[in-house]
């Protein structure tokens, strides 16, 4: 197996206000195992399109998706369920964590979810939690923890089921800038330690260059920068 994430040919319209908005116009990207990849362009070329469709949230109009090698484009809703929840993690700006549980229990659910037993599932993501610098956090609800902090929650989250590939759409984007890299640099290195692939929407070029490498969003097509 060599890539994590493969795109071929993938396209994707809208309709807005009666006419239709060609955003994706024949996207191609291979994403090899382990690597983690920047996705830049300006605002609104697509990069949120392109990541739903990669995380099987939304499929293409026409074009294949291929997960570790297994086109996914055609299979049934619940396929692609299941193979979304064991090998995708997903990291948002406004991070949707649960808000009536804690920083702790929010990076357990998903390994619950799993099937992960009670005390492994605990145990990592305690591990997770304490890594990314929030050992005096784990009783805390979300609304109690600064932005920063509810960030760093979701990427321990995103990272709980050790899944092939993450995918991140701005993740520190609404930090300050010492904050983002901090949270930044704890990510890239988990990801890193288990080997884990991501793809990384950013407008922030700091961060990109500290990427494996760069694709551009250029008239609905991919550039490698
Ligand atoms: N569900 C939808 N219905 C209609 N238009 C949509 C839909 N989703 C996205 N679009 C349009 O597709 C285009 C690309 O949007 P997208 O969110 O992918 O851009 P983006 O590169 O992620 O932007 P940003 O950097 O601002 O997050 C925009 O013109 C947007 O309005």
């Amino acid at each position: 197996m060599n890539d994590v994430l493969k795109l071929e040919s993938v396209c994707r319209s809208f309709e807005q206000a009666g006419a239709r908005v060609d955003v994706l116009r024949g996207v191609d990207l291979a994403i090899p195992m382990g690597s983690i990849v920047a996705l830049v362009g300006p605002s609104g070329s697509g990069k949120s399109t392109l990541l739903h469709l990669a995380g099987l949230l939304e499929r293409p109009d026409s074009g294949r998706v291929f997960i570790q090698d297994r086109e996914v484009s055609k299979l049934s809703d619940g396929e692609r369920t299941r193979i979304r929840r064991g090998q995708i993690g997903f990291v948002y700006q406004f991070h949707h964590l649960l808000p009536d549980f804690q920083a702790l229990e929010n990076v357990m659910m998903p390994q619950l979810i799993a099937g992960r037993g009670k005390a492994e599932a605990r145990a990592r993501a305690i591990d997770l939690l304490t890594r990314l610098g929030l050992a005096h956090r784990l009783d805390h609800r979300p609304g109690r923890l600064s932005g920063g902090e509810q960030q760093r929650v979701a990427i321990a989250r995103a990272l709980a089921n050790e899944p092939a590939l993450i995918l991140a759409d701005e993740p520190t984007g609404n930090l300050d800038i010492a904050t983002a890299d901090a949270v930044f640099d704890a990510f890239i290195e988990l990801a890193r330690d288990a080997k884990i692939s991501a793809l990384i929407a950013t407008h922030n070029p700091d961060l990109a260059a500290r990427m494996d490498a760069t694709y551009r969003v250029v008239e609905g097509r991919l550039e490698q920068a």
